[in-house]
């Protein structure tokens, strides 16, 4: 039996602290409104897991330094998302707070909502640390949650971060109801757009085609349970973005993500055009109509 703490009882924290406890583990579920210090909640812990919304990471890994967390806990961040301020991701986050602490990015195609029924999913713990991405893989397997192992934390982590741009120029396409073509032209475009910012930031091509990239992208664009889908449906619907996050009520990664995004594709001169047109949609710069036609209407190019 492994004692694990879970930071965040958002819809995410929750079903990673029930597939845990069902694979009979110790779970200690700490969120910033618990009677109880994050001092009690991670004596004693072997993995600590992060499920914090992006906004919440700098203040959970301010808690947590405050703590006297033993050298040997397992770090693991399931955040999708990048740092305004230093357009960093949780992983890279953790890993300067915690220098000596294995950290491990568990990430793939895993709709909450369908892991609190119990369906069949699969996933990706990946750490520099393979034997830190074993005992996660270890802890987290069961006969409804398949976890595979790989060595490029980075891309992992990419992957299920910017995929959420896509989900939201995805739920556009399909609340302007534009078809199968061009919703397979989109997925398939965007691929190649996350590998070229993973490669520039350091990430490996081959782990985006896996669960955490090309799987993760399919489950999110193809679901009205993606809550990024819906920011996009409902912008083609013509609701205004504020409108959109108030009727959420939960988090949705992809509308801060795709400002880091663009930023980050300024600084380095990375080709980033879908997300691009996502990112004027978002600011209001344009309509969801006008950002289809954009797309279409670029210059000319070969596929590859
Ligand atoms: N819901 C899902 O299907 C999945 C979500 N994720 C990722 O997990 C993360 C959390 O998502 P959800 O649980 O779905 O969101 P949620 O909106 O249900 O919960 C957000 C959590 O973050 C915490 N939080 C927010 N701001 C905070 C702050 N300033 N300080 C401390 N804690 C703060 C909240 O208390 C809550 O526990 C997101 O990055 C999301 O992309 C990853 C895989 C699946
Ligand atoms: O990351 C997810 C599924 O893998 C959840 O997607 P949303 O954050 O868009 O709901």
């Amino acid at each position: 039996m492994t004692i694990l703490t879970i930071l965040g009882g958002g819809a995410w924290g929750s079903a990673l602290a029930n597939l845990a406890t069902k694979n009979a583990h110790q779970v200690n579920l700490w969120s910033r409104r618990s009677s109880f210090e994050l001092q009690s909640a991670i004596a004693d812990t072997d993995v600590v897991v992060s499920a914090v919304s992006m906004k919440g990471v700098a203040a959970t890994v301010d808690r947590l330094l405050s703590t006297n967390l033993s050298p040997n806990t397992i770090i693991v961040t399931v955040t999708k998302g990048l740092d305004p301020a230093t357009t960093r991701t949780p992983s890279q986050i953790w890993q300067t707070a915690f220098p000596r602490h294995p950290i491990v990015v568990l990430s793939g195609p895993n709709l909450s909502e369908e892991i609190r029924q119990e369906l069949p999913a699969a996933t990706v713990a990946a750490s520099y640390n393979l034997s830190a991405a074993k005992q996660v893989q270890n802890i987290y397997s069961s006969e409804i949650f398949r976890v595979y192992i790989n060595q490029d934390p980075l891309g992992t982590e990419l992957g299920g971060t910017l995929k959420n741009v896509f989900a939201i120029a995805a739920g556009v396409c399909d609340g302007l109801q534009l078809g199968t073509n061009a919703k397979s032209a989109l997925l398939t475009r965007a691929l190649p757009e996350m590998i070229r910012v993973g490669v520039r930031l350091g990430a490996h091509a081959e782990t985006f085609y896996g669960l955490s990239g090309l799987g993760d992208l399919l489950a999110t664009c193809n679901s009205s349970l993606s809550r990024n889908y819906r920011v996009g449906f409902g912008l083609a619907q013509g609701k205004s973005l504020e409108q959109i996050l108030h009727e959420l009520q939960s988090t949705a990664e992809g509308v801060n993500t795709t400002n880091v995004l663009i930023d980050l594709a300024n600084q380095r001169a990375i080709e980033v055009p879908v997300s691009r047109q996502v990112y004027r949609l978002l600011n209001g710069e344009i309509t969801p109509e006008q950002a289809v036609l954009a797309l279409m209407e670029r210059d000319l190019k070969p596929e590859i």
